[in-house]
């Protein structure tokens, strides 16, 4: 703990944190809460702050490990949860969701009979009730175990509070049989009322709710265990809930003021959660009239203030969801063309178009991509989105990508989603929905995406594909400008050599002693991770940097059954002794193939980095 406490000191969100912790410590205002009689005896000294960021950081200033009893923060959990488990319907018939003015305590309900809203004691009550109805005696077992899910630690009961609030609650009593005479909550008033006096005497830390409130900001999963604790639909009803009617009757102000959705308790916590940023946690048991911590209020108020919080002061640029945009003229896939089809890309470089998008998708993301990808539409033939760098895409911005991809269908244009990231939620939802949309390809790398559309532009010109296919010395790009004689002179050195499938041809690291012509057959050459950097077919050379390099720096396999003639370097040096115009030759082809190699690869750096 002093480790992380050392090493948190030196960011800068914990120089601010420590700055308003001292400053706030000096406010003295507030009054301990005694009207349990049990909250009286904590000590007005104690101030702790805990920011937990949705990827699990979690900065602790002052008392953030003192332990306090979360009162009406529960409210906002318990909320959560029984939307998760008995349904919306079910619970919008029993509770409200109208800020109510009044104080948390409030024995008022609606014109309707019902209470205002689930972060009122009425509401909070009649919440209780709905678990209290489902899981019968085990009821505050099941509420236990889910707040602690929230928490992503096993929390447990401050008895004494429960006690003392469960001796000298009468006026939560009168409020249980007032929902009781209208139906709102039915069986036995104090069991239900025993289940939320516990639930209000859970003891928790200001960093246990900061842990809680990251979990709502991150859809309902605990950014420390990785478990989904509540669906992303009950926490954006609780945040709603919680940004109207969280702060009691000063609820106005606060969404007007701090405009972070927040939940207080009169045990002195307060928790923020703002949505996909961080949860905050605060603890100072003053608390003002209203039933809210003075320093919590403050701390949450300078943090919004200083750092831009307001939910509605959203600062992103839907444009920067397209990392890169391009067509498959200016960046090629790693397979080598033979010159014939390079000639057909070059021709056809607007039928293909890629664009690479990163981010979040939503809404606002993808009404701009509809546009870009108008704008690519004339002659457009395939398109490829890239998802690698997509963590997820929201359910409305997928309505909307269906009717792009629509247009595009009719327009005839095939479309290939490439990159999605495997195993993560996003992989799952897209997945289900490109069943229902077989036109469009899934394909794993972006690479392999082009290829697949170079290759269809090439089919489409030529017919057929020239890969694989066998050649004759003489096409060969690093033999060009050779006349016949020194082409024999030339064959008479080479070594004839076959490959199966899957069979390694050359191993990084070894010495490298010849080079190679594939006359048939395709090769890939890759790094022993398994990149790939080039796919070459018949008429190309492997190998060749052994003119250059004494080592090979990479693996190169026979993807299809591969006929090769391999010219020993030890041959070759005795060839250039007698042809020397013919060894000339073959050096200033290789220069020309490597100035190629640069020229594509300099494009491509200049392409993908000018986003
Ligand atoms: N505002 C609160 O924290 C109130 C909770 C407390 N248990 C009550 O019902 O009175």
């Amino acid at each position: 703990m002093d480790e992380q406490r050392d090493s948190v000191a030196e960011l800068p969100l914990a120089r601010f944190l420590a700055r308003c912790h001292a400053e706030f410590s000096r406010d003295r205002s507030g009054e301990v809460a005694s009207y349990i009689p049990e909250l009286a005896l904590a000590d007005p000294a104690h101030f702790g702050i805990a920011v937990t960021t949705v990827d699990g950081y979690v900065y602790e200033i002052g008392d953030s490990t003192v332990e306090f009893t979360i009162q009406s923060i529960s409210k906002a959990f318990v909320f959560a949860l029984a939307l998760e488990t008995v349904g919306a319907e079910r619970v919008e018939s029993i509770v409200g969701v109208e800020p109510s003015g009044d104080a948390f305590n409030s024995i008022r309900l609606g014109s309707d009979n019902r209470p205002f809203n689930p972060m009122v004691n009425a509401g909070a009550i009649a919440c209780t009730g709905l678990i209290c109805e489902r899981e019968q005696d085990g009821a505050f077992d099941w509420l236990l175990q889910a707040l602690s899910r929230f928490a992503g630690r096993r929390l447990e009961v401050d008895e004494p509070t429960f006690r003392s609030e469960r001796e000298t609650g009468d006026r939560n009593r009168a409020i249980a049989y007032l929902l009781r005479n209208h139906g709102v909550l039915q069986g036995d008033v104090d069991k239900v009322l025993d289940v939320y006096f516990r639930q209000c005497a859970l003891r928790v830390s200001a960093r246990d709710l900061s842990v809680m409130a990251a979990t709502l900001a991150h859809k309902g999963r605990n950014p420390l265990t990785g478990e989904q604790v509540v669906s992303s639909y009950a926490v954006a009803r609780t945040l709603s809930v919680m940004t109207s009617s969280g702060m009691y009757d000063s609820a106005g102000r606060w969404v007007y003021r701090v405009g972070i959705p927040a939940k207080s308790g009169v045990g002195g916590g307060i928790v923020a959660s703002l949505p996909s940023q961080l949860g905050l946690g605060t603890y100072s048991p003053l608390i003002d009239d209203q039933g809210n911590s003075v320093r919590g209020l403050r701390t949450c108020e300078a943090l919004s203030t200083h750092f831009g919080l307001h939910m509605l002061n959203r600062v992103g640029d839907v444009r920067t969801c397209i990392a890169a945009s391009y067509d498959v003229g200016s960046v090629s896939s790693r397979r080598s063309r033979p010159p014939r089809e390079q000639a057909i890309l070059e021709a056809h470089h607007g039928d293909g178009a890629i664009l690479e998008l990163t981010g979040a998708l939503s809404f606002g993301n993808i009404e701009y991509v509809s546009r870009r990808i108008r704008n690519l539409r004339a002659g457009l033939r395939y398109l490829i989105l890239d998802f690698r760098r997509v963590p997820s895409v929201s359910e409305a911005s997928l309505r909307l990508l269906a009717d792009v991809l629509d247009d595009l269908a009719q327009a005839h244009v095939e479309v290939v989603f490439s990159g999605i990231p495997r195993g993560t939620p996003i992989e799952q939802s897209l997945s289900e929905w490109l069943t229902d949309r077989p036109a469009v390809r899934s394909i794993g790398l972006l690479d392999e995406a082009i290829e697949w559309a170079e290759d269809r532009i090439i089919h489409s010109e030529t017919g057929d594909l020239e890969l694989g296919t066998s050649t004759d010395l003489h096409e060969q790009e690093l033999l060009r400008g050779l006349d016949d004689d020194e082409l024999c002179a030339l064959k008479a050195l080479l070594v004839q050599r076959e490959y199966r499938t899957g069979e390694r041809l050359i191993s990084a690291g070894e010495t490298a002693s010849s080079l190679m012509f594939v006359m048939s057959g395709i090769v890939s050459v890759r790094l022993q991770s398994g990149v790939r950097l080039a796919t070459l077919s018949a008429g190309m050379a492997v190998g060749e940097m052994a003119l250059l390099e004494t080592a090979r720096s990479a693996d190169v396999w026979a993807d299809t059954k591969v006929v090769c003639l391999d010219l020993a370097l030890d041959a070759f040096a005795r060839f250039r002794a007698s042809h020397a115009r013919a060894g000339e030759k073959i050096m200033a082809n290789l220069a020309r193939l490597l100035a190629k190699r640069l020229i594509v690869a300099n494009n491509k750096i200049e392409v993908l980095a000018s986003y």
